[in-house]
């Protein structure tokens, strides 16, 4: 083959993927990234011109738990890939998470800044990040944040699930970030493969999140409005919401260099979210 390699099938940009491009997606069962050299054999046998890394571990709270198994399929699998990557000399596009980040502070996080992640996923994601970088392939880490599609789960999804039941539904209001639509990452990494075959020194790590940035509560608010539904949304501190994995105040991510160096801007969350509820048929 001389097309491009996706691991994941069934996750959100996975799915966005091979809608948008006639991409080779390999899911479970043709790789495993559980399993030690599982990526690396598919990689070789099927010599594509470019990969995207589109499978992770993403269930938060249960990292927590699963540390060691969050860690195989966040860490070690894109560093096996990036190795056969950089073997075959061609492109590894790899996605990652604000939750890289600490959560300190209102900057927007530049993508050299320092990870410190606070939860399990994130430490995971952080492991595969330094993976891809040590081995030398030619890459771009594309760090988003808070994926919405109609495909999957997400947020959006369970807003619209609970206010089926619920009349009012309390949400965070101080966790800031940019709600990112699946498909524009899919465009993305798309877009990003094809420069980076032509331009290897592209190579390095990127912020793609949605703007305007907003708090979970602001995103709430809406879903419910566009879609319709006249579910109240109360604020609440993050202190009033327990969760086992601790989640960092400010996901801010500054996306310059992504537009600079790629040509690609911010997508808008509004139009975003607009058209996932279209698909899923629960707009007004
Ligand atoms: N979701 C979010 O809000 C965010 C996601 N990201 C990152 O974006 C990328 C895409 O996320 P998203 O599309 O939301 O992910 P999803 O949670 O929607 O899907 C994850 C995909 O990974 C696959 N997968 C999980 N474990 C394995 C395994 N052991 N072997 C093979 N495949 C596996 C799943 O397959 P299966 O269906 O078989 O389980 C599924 O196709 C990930 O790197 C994620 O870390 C970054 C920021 C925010
Ligand atoms: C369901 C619910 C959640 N929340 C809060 C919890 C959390 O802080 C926030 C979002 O909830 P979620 O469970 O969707 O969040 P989470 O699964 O942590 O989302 C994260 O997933 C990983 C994979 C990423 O990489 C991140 O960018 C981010 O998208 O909303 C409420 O306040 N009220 C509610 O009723
Ligand atoms: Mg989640």
């Amino acid at each position: 083959m001389s097309g491009l390699l996706v691991f994941g099938r069934t996750g959100q940009v996975a799915h966005e993927l091979q809608q948008l491009a006639p991409v080779l997606a390999l899911g479970r069962d043709a790789a495993d990234l559980a399993q030690p050299g599982a990526c690396a054999a598919a990689i070789q046998a099927n010599r594509p011109r470019a990969v995207i890394n589109a499978a992770a571990y993403t269930a938060v709270d249960r990292a927590e738990e699963e540390e060691t198994m969050a860690t195989a399929i966040n860490g070690a699998a894109p560093t096996e890939m990036a190795l056969a990557c950089a073997a075959l000399n061609i492109p590894l596009v790899h996605i990652s998470t604000d939750y890289v980040f600490p959560g300190t502070g209102h900057h927007p996080w530049a993508p050299g800044d320092i990870s410190r992640p606070a939860n399990a996923y994130g430490r995971s994601k952080w492991a595969g990040e330094r993976g891809i970088r040590a081995s030398g392939c030619t890459h771009a880490i594309l760090r988003t944040s808070w994926v919405f599609s109609a495909h999957g789960n997400n947020f959006v999804k369970t807003m619209l699930r609970l206010s089926e039941t619920l009349d009012q539904i309390n949400v965070v209001d101080d966790q800031i970030g940019g709600p990112t639509p699946a498909r524009a990452i899919a465009a993305a990494c798309l877009a990003i493969a094809g420069q980076l075959q032509e331009a290897p020194e592209k190579t390095g790590t990127y912020h793609f999140s949605g703007a305007p940035d907003a708090s979970w509560c602001a995103f709430a608010r809406a879903i419910f409005s566009l879609a319709g539904r006249p579910t109240r949304v109360q604020a609440i501190s993050t202190s009033a919401y327990p969760t086992p994995a601790a989640r960092p105040l400010n996901s801010r991510l500054d996306c310059s260099t992504t537009t600079s160096v790629f040509g690609l801007a911010r997508p808008d969350w509004h139009a975003g979210l607009k058209e996932c509820l279209t698909e899923l048929k629960v707009s007004t």
